[in-house]
């Protein structure tokens, strides 16, 4: 494939937008400019009948009453995430107080699609249908069908522990295999024993169906549909005479380990895939020209590019508004958005807004619009094929983001969202022949992140053995070891691995890590609960600070709110500024390069976590310009990332002895290392603080090293 070079070869191009016709053909508003607020309920139900899963609705609905579990695997695009739930809220399963959860792996995609949902049941977003996600809910208790991220719904398992608000759960997107996704399993087959009217609905276009399947069924499979499955093309609805009624009170309960997997053929629309001729070695460049060469050489139609992560983001955005400037004169312009999970949601539901007429709308995004998203009027796909994904190292405690190649459910996964509302056409810029070198899917999230706060939190349902949870994938000894020693030097966790009553208690329930949380619990004690909330609340948003741009202006005003004892008190700083000035306005926001999306968030989530420390009575107190209580405070619960700093400016792990940088983002990043050690040393002399109420007890092997009231653990020999 031949791309075009942004600034050497510049050929004419006839888009217009209003001539699109495949906005009429799509959906609502496909193509450009075609855009249209709420969409006409006769169109909708045409639309819907047209989509490949309505031709299955009733024998969707049959499996579901026959077995507990279905698990659903059928091509991106059919209908799973905003079909299944309307033909069940349709057939009754939301009646009499119960409703049906339906989690997404990312914010995003349960905001966007509750949204469309609400539409094509016409009713208003929050009422009939609504989401909850962390921070932000639009939902009653009234609400029929809500789509959460899989982290919500297990937080509703703290509060109610057998769901029995729900009558149907589905876990969408279920090969992405996160945290909670794998932890909600776990859970979702305990409910089921004790609530076998409950149905579990599994879904995704590229999950290894049977290994759902072997995971709920743990007794032999019998030869009914349910176990062995239903082959793509055959029909899955049983003679008539057998059918029960969709809407009868008396549902049959059925008996124990009866999953089924249903295996759906149709696809939404074609997607033709391109493959690069031979690697490339800047991605960034080469995504730029594919969409330059999209832009002058391809009908209509919006562009979806996809990279790691913020800052290849911001540089992709940065040469395409570059080479803008070099196109024809007359030739439409480029409208170009970046999409990551930095944003506010108000930023990431604008990407959803059709671009101005005479306008090609280029989105560039992280994997988080990889799946469940349909952004109306996409045809275009540019693939990296790269992902940044977690990676925990237990020895060093340490979690880091690798940018490594994506699996390929990830790269259908992409690919599906340009086939979703015309044809679309996908740009993966590697060659074919490293395919065969990819992982089918990729690693489950537990296998490679940190897992104290979802060991606190089954520890808080009650949950006391973690080793025999029955996981989907176990996570390894080694983290699991290391999560329950670290809950234990916070001290959620006593003696025996109970959860400590409160702490441990209130900490699981905070919506914000095991660290923060116990920060925030502590932070009466040290006088300083005002400040911490504060911090907690804008350590929970990202970039306050706008620093694209003119990038010099940028880090001035930054400076302005920059205090030498680092980011928090930095954060801290910037926060109060904007209390005092600029709550109320923008303009004040803008002026500084402050993100007044993020900091009214930040305002916002501040008062929801005073709210948990109000019900705990945990007094609110200021003190004052008395920073050292803070930092004393902020130790507490980061003591494990203390570093030392070095003479060549980079610092060592005090536990671990890893050499370690100051991120570019940091305000210490730019500072010279004196008067970063005046910083550190603060933090440095705190832990030692700590540690000189050292004792030190052999137990299995172990010594364990108190630590103020808590304990740390070294390996013997370390
Ligand atoms: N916001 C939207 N605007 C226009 N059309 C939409 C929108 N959301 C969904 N659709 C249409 O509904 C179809 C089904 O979408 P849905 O998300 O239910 O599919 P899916 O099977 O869950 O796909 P995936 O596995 O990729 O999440 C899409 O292919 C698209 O045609």
């Amino acid at each position: 494939m031949a791309f075009w070079k942004p600034g050497t070869v510049a050929p004419g191009s006839s888009i217009d937008r209003d001539s699109d016709s495949t906005a009429l053909e799509g959906g609502a508003g496909a193509g450009a400019g075609a855009v249209t607020g709420r969409i006409q309920q006769v169109a909708v139900s045409e639309r819907r009948n047209r989509l490949p899963i309505a031709k299955q609705r009733d024998a969707l609905l049959y499996l579901l009453e026959q077995h507990p579990v279905v698990v659903l695997q059928s091509p991106t695009g059919t209908g799973k995430s905003t079909q299944l739930p309307q033909f069940l809220l349709e057939a009754g399963w939301a009646k009499e107080g119960k409703s049906i959860a339906v989690t997404q792996p990312r914010r995003v995609a349960a905001i966007s699609v509750a949204q469309r949902v609400a539409e094509e049941v016409g009713c208003i977003l929050g009422e009939e249908v609504g989401y909850s996600v962390r921070f932000e809910a639009l939902a009653t208790p009234d609400t029929k069908v809500v789509y959460l991220t899989d982290g919500m719904l297990f937080r509703e398992i703290l509060l109610d522990p057998l769901l029995s608000r729900y009558s149907v759960v589905m876990v969408d997107e279920a090969h992405e295999r996160s945290s909670y996704t794998d932890l909600l399993l776990g859970v979702l087959k305990k409910i089921r024993r004790v609530r076998p009217e409950l149905r579990i609905v599994i879904s995704s276009a590229t999950i290894e169906a049977q290994s759902f399947v072997d995971f709920f069924n743990t007794q032999p499979p019998s030869s009914s549909v349910a176990s062995s499955g239903v082959k793509p093309g055959e029909d899955i609805l049983p003679p008539p005479a057998k059918r029960s009624r969709w809407d009868k009170k008396e549902r049959e309960v059925p008996k124990l380990d009866d999953a089924v997997m249903v295996r759906l053929e149709g696809k939404a629309f074609p997607v033709e895939i391109a493959y690069l001729d031979e690697p490339t070695n800047d991605v960034i460049m080469k995504a730029v020209e594919t969409v330059f060469d999209i832009h002058l050489k391809q009908p209509p139609g919006d562009v979806l590019v996809f990279l790691t992560g913020r800052d290849d983001i911001d540089k992709c955005l940065q040469l395409i508004a570059d080479y803008q400037h070099r196109l024809p004169q007359g030739a439409p312009l480029i409208k170009a958005y970046p999409l990551h999970s930095g944003l506010s949601t108000e930023s990431q539901i604008a990407v959803f807004e059709p671009a101005p007429p005479r306008t090609r709308k280029v989105i560039v995004s992280t994997n988080i619009a990889e799946a469940s998203v349909t952004i109306d009027g996409i045809k275009y796909v540019v693939d990296s094929g790269l992902v940044k994904l977690r990676s925990f190292d237990p020895a060093t405690g340490m979690d880091a983001l690798l940018t490594t190649s994506c699996s390929l459910a990830s790269l259908a996964q992409r690919a599906g969202r340009a086939g979703r509302t015309s044809p679309g056409k996908c740009f993966r810029l590697f060659p074919s022949s490293s395919l065969s070198s990819l992982l089918p899917t990729t690693p489950p999230e537990i296998t490679r992140s940190d897992i104290s706060l979802l060991v606190l939190q089954l520890k808080s349902l009650g949950i006391q053995n973690i080793l025999r949870f029955d996981w989907m994938t176990s996570p390894s000894a080694l983290m699991l070891e290391r999560a329950l020693e670290f809950l234990y030097c916070l001290g959620a966790l006593d003696d025996e691995g109970k959860l400590t009553r409160p702490l441990g208690m209130r900490m699981a329930e905070m919506p914000i890590d095991p660290m923060m949380s116990k920060i925030l619990l502590d932070s009466h004690r040290f006088g300083c609960s005002d400040e911490i909330l504060t911090i907690a609340a804008m350590t929970s948003v990202q970039n306050v600070f706008i620093m694209d741009g003119d990038s010099v202006r940028a880090e001035l005003e930054r400076r302005k709110f920059t205090v030498e004892e680092g980011d928090h008190l930095t954060a801290l700083n910037a926060y109060n500024a904007f209390v005092k000035y600029g709550r109320k306005s923008s303009k004040w926001c803008h002026t500084h390069r402050l993100n007044f999306k993020a900091l009214s968030r930040a305002l916002s989530i501040r008062t929801q976590l005073a709210k948990y420390l109000k019900r705990f009575e945990i007094p609110i107190a200021s003190c004052g310009e008395d920073h050292t209580s803070i930092r004393r405070c902020l130790t507490s619960g980061y003591f494990r990332n203390a570093a030392v700093l070095q003479p060549d400016g980079t610092y060592r792990s005090v536990r671990e002895g890893v050499v370690l940088h100051a991120h570019p983002s940091s305000v210490l990043f730019t500072r010279t290392p004196p008067s970063r050690f005046v910083i550190y040393h603060e933090v440095i002399e705190t832990t030692k603080r700590f540690m000189r109420e050292i004792t030190a007890i052999d137990k299995d092997g172990d010594w364990l090293v108190e630590l103020a009231g808590h304990y740390y653990a070294f390996k013997q020999g370390r």
